[in-house]
């Protein structure tokens, strides 16, 4: 029986799940974890919160197959030691992320209504209501460093306040952010332009004191900074200095360099001192306990490696695969207009049929840019079905003989009628390419980028008034298709650019060479 140490007060749920599943448990949140380690040394798996994994740990456990940190940063764990010894690490990406957002939202609100101080003095018997005039985050400019799941989160969650949102992820595409209601922006524009800064990228190396003395100069006075990511990601020595200097900024924490009682480092720089209370609700421990029980049964049932974040990708699957079926979905969403979606199918030919509950996460992602990111497969295929999508995974014909390669249906809803937009597509030299849209084959397009995308009836000069109009209009063409369909007499022509096609720009054409649809798809 696989015996499993959950060393954190965490919901049980997660012992409940994986009991009724024939684990055996050991759950104990008041024993250190090397001593519970040294008591155990046939443990298979741990789940844990804070706690750090270390070496030490790992070497204790001869049997450890797989380390869970129920929540999202995983900096407590030393995932390239744990990769060494052929440990699997994972976090429970999202489960938590609602929280935090809601912490910042109450942070912000309480810093500017002075609230926690108001509270104190009031209760003391003073009435210093002129002393605690307050200021309205309504309309304020916000800036998002890390648009990840909180930071995705925080946007919807702020939202009713009216905000410019403004955001840096080095990660995230600028068509996505637009998507979301974020203007990408350099992140020396955004310490200078913004009232409220808020930090939602991971902790570590890659991020140690990325919020500098030059940053933390930019700010503008009476603007806010606030660190619910790691300690360590702001240089509070130069916080500290900059404040002493006079600069007038607020600066608001959840976070230390130990989760534990005692004094704070933080102390004297910050306006609000929490103790790590993000994630500290009980809907996003329960999320977070049942997610990690979930995905420790789909690791050892299953082999399903999705949410590991020490591995490449889910064993044999090539990422690339996993990019085409976002691009795809993506592609199908354009090129159907936007319309409500109402069902999906899809076929994943070749080696892809035995990875094809992994391409669920991709999809919804594609279909709908403002999906939670990074789901597991059931939640991914559970969101699809809250946003009344139908979704099926047909079994590929024998009779086709298609390499690895994915083909999506997606029907989508206009006015009371349905109509279907197909894709399909390859990954060939690690670059997915859409191979086919609707009834135009041999397409064969890299779609990451920037793409336009003209269907018109067929005939000659039209390449020419398209490119000549680019032209003009200082853009360069960095690749063309524009396969036709003999039986129909149309064409489609797909002109990847070397940056965005304005909608003025792109409407001027298709009007200029009377086209039947016109898109741009920016990924
Ligand atoms: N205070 C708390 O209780 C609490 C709770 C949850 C998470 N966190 C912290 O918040 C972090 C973010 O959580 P999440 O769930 O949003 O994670 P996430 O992985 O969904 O998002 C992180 C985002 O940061 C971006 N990013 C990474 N490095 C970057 C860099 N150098 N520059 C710009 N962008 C960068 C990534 O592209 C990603 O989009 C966690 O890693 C954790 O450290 C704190
Ligand atoms: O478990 C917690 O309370 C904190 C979790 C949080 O920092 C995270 O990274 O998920």
């Amino acid at each position: 029986m696989n015996k499993v140490l959950i060393p954190t007060k965490l919901s049980d749920v997660a012992a409940n799940t994986l009991k009724t599943a024939g684990y055996e448990v050991i759950q104990d949140a008041d024993t250190p974890l090397d001593v519970q380690a040294a008591s155990h040394p046939d443990t298979v798996a741990l789940i844990v919160r804070s706690e750090k994994v270390t070496p030490e740990i790992m070497d204790s456990l001869p049997s450890l197959k797989l380390v869970i940190r129920a929540g999202a940063g995983y900096d407590n764990i030393d995932i390239v030691y744990a990769r060494k010894k052929n440990v699997d690490v994972m976090n429970t990406p999202g489960a938590n992320s609602n929280a935090v957002a809601e912490e910042v939202m109450a942070m912000i609100l309480a810093y500017y209504r002075h609230l926690v101080q108001a509270d104190t003095t009031t209760r003391a018997g003073l009435w210093e209501k002129k002393k605690y005039m307050g200021s309205e985050l309504t309309k304020k400019t916000v800036g998002i460093i890390g648009l990840g799941n909180i930071g995705r989160n925080l946007v919807k969650r702020l939202q009713g306040f009216e905000p410019t949102l403004l955001g840096y992820d080095h990660f995230l595409a600028r068509q996505r952010a637009l998507n979301i209601g974020v203007t990408p922006t350099s992140i020396e524009d955004i310490f200078s332009q913004c009232d409220i800064i808020t930090l939602h990228v991971p902790g570590g190396p890659s991020t140690h004191h990325m919020v500098n003395a030059e940053l933390i100069s930019r700010m503008k006075d009476g603007a806010v900074l606030i660190n619910c990511s790691r300690y360590g990601v702001v240089d509070e020595e130069a916080l500290a200095a900059a404040k002493a200097a006079g600069k007038t900024i607020g600066y608001l924490t959840d976070v230390h360099p130990k989760d534990a009682a005692g004094e704070k480092p933080s102390a004297a720089v910050a306006d609000l001192l929490l103790p790590h209370l993000g994630a500290n609700t009980r809907e996003a421990n329960t999320k977070a306990a049942k997610r990690a029980a979930e995905q420790m049964v789909a690791y050892f049932s299953d082999g399903d490696t999705s949410c590991v974040v020490n591995g490449e990708s889910p064993n044999g699957l090539n990422p690339a695969h996993l990019q085409l079926a976002f691009l795809l979905a993506a592609l199908a969403r354009k090129a159907g207009g936007n319309k409500p979606i109402r069902r999906v199918e899809c076929t994943f030919y070749g080696n892809l049929r035995v990875f094809r509950k992994w391409f669920t996460a991709p999809i919804l992602e594609g279909l709908l840019p403002h999906a939670e990111k990074g789901l597991m497969p059931p939640a991914a295929e559970e969101s699809l079905r809250e946003h009344g999508i139908v979704f099926k995974a047909r079994e590929p014909k024998d009779d086709k003989p298609y390499e690895d390669s994915i083909t999506l249906d997606v029907v989508m809803e206009d006015e009371g009628e349905y109509f279907n937009t197909s894709v399909r597509g390859v990954v060939t030299e690690g670059i997915p390419m859409v191979s086919r849209l609707n009834n135009f084959n041999g397409l064969y397009a890299d779609l990451r980028g920037t793409t336009i995308f003209l269907h018109y009836k067929d005939r000659p000069g039209i390449i020419a008034t398209i490119g000549s109009a680019l032209y003009s209009n200082g853009i360069n063409i960095d690749n063309i298709a524009a396969p036709a369909d003999h039986s129909t007499q149309e064409a489609l022509a797909v002109l990847k650019t070397n940056k965005p096609v304005s909608d003025e720009l792109l409407n001027k054409i298709a009007g200029e060479i009377d086209a039947i649809t016109a898109f741009s798809l920016d990924v």
